[in-house]
């Protein structure tokens, strides 16, 4: 039985087969605005994809990824919270049934319907695997969906929903610029976390950015109509793909804004 999002396969199960699933820095977590510490030494972030580096869209039977080729510095994440260069290798959705839950990250207890997760690893190490066995080997910038006008950015990923409906399901996506889903303002919350999905690994310097990006209601509907199931299996919805917080365990969280 492998993981996933259901009662028997689901978040509280994990443990089970990923032990660090109890460690002392695991995501998401619930951003407490007022808990956390403006730290004026956090330079704004350096976001330079280039859509020529857009290669698959793929439904991994947890979400769908676009993912990236990350053979080169085409596609980069510096500054911010780090130092050196993170490439991108593939963003990926999380949320829920309904509008009133969906993302992994709370703020002040308060869920969003989605949250985008754009997935960098650091070139200090020669690969993603490699990278994501270390404390500092992954930087994921986190973008939260709320609901309002449609997105045209969005769009463009959901037209292509009709050929990865099922688990294992992928099609090519060319020309697809990123920087398009993020919002206009990049403040952030930044903290020391984990990967949200099996192996859960502890090597991601999180960054949130405080604030969100609109989808509208059918678009929405569009990712719940995505199945974690496979062609041919009996149909599952892809809803409520998202893990909730986890304990702080003492760490802090630094914000890049007043
Ligand atoms: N929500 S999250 O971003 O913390 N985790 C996703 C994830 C888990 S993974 O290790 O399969 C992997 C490989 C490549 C890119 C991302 C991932
Ligand atoms: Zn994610």
């Amino acid at each position: 039985m492998s993981w996933g999002y259901e009662k028997n396969n689901g978040p509280d199960k994990w443990a089970d087969n990923f032990p660090i699933a109890n460690g002392p820095r695991q995501s998401p977590i619930d951003i407490v605005s007022g808990a956390s510490s403006y730290d004026k030494g956090l330079k704004p972030l350096s976001l330079k994809y280039d859509p020529s580096t857009c290669l698959e869209i793929l439904n991994n039977g947890h979400s769908f990824q676009v993912t990236f080729a990350d053979d080169t510095d085409s596609s980069t994440l510096k500054d911010g919270p780090i130092s050196g260069t993170y490439r991108l290798k593939q963003f990926h959705f999380h949320w829920g049934a309904s509008d009133d839950k969906g993302s992994e990250h709370t703020v002040n207890g308060t869920k969003y319907p989605a949250e985008l997760h754009l997935v960098h690893w650091n070139t200090k190490y020669a690969s993603f695997g490699e990278a994501a066995s270390k404390p500092d080997g992954l930087a994921v910038v986190g973008v939260f969906l709320k609901i309002g006008g449609p997105n045209a950015s969005l769009q463009k990923i959901i037209d292509a929903f009709k050929d990865i409906k099922a688990k294992g399901q992928q099609t090519t996506f060319g020309g697809f610029d990123p920087s398009t889903l993020l919002p206009g303002c990049l403040d952030y919350w930044t903290y020391d976390g984990s990967l949200t999905t099996p192996p859960l690994l502890e090597s991601v310097t999180w960054i949130v950015c405080k604030e969100p990006i609109s989808v509208s209601a059918d678009q929405m509907a569009k990712f719940r109509s995505l199945l974690f199931s496979g062609d041919g299996e009996p149909e599952c919805c892809m809803v409520d793909n998202y893990r909730p917080p986890q304990p702080l365990k003492g760490r802090s969280v630094r914000a890049s804004f007043h």
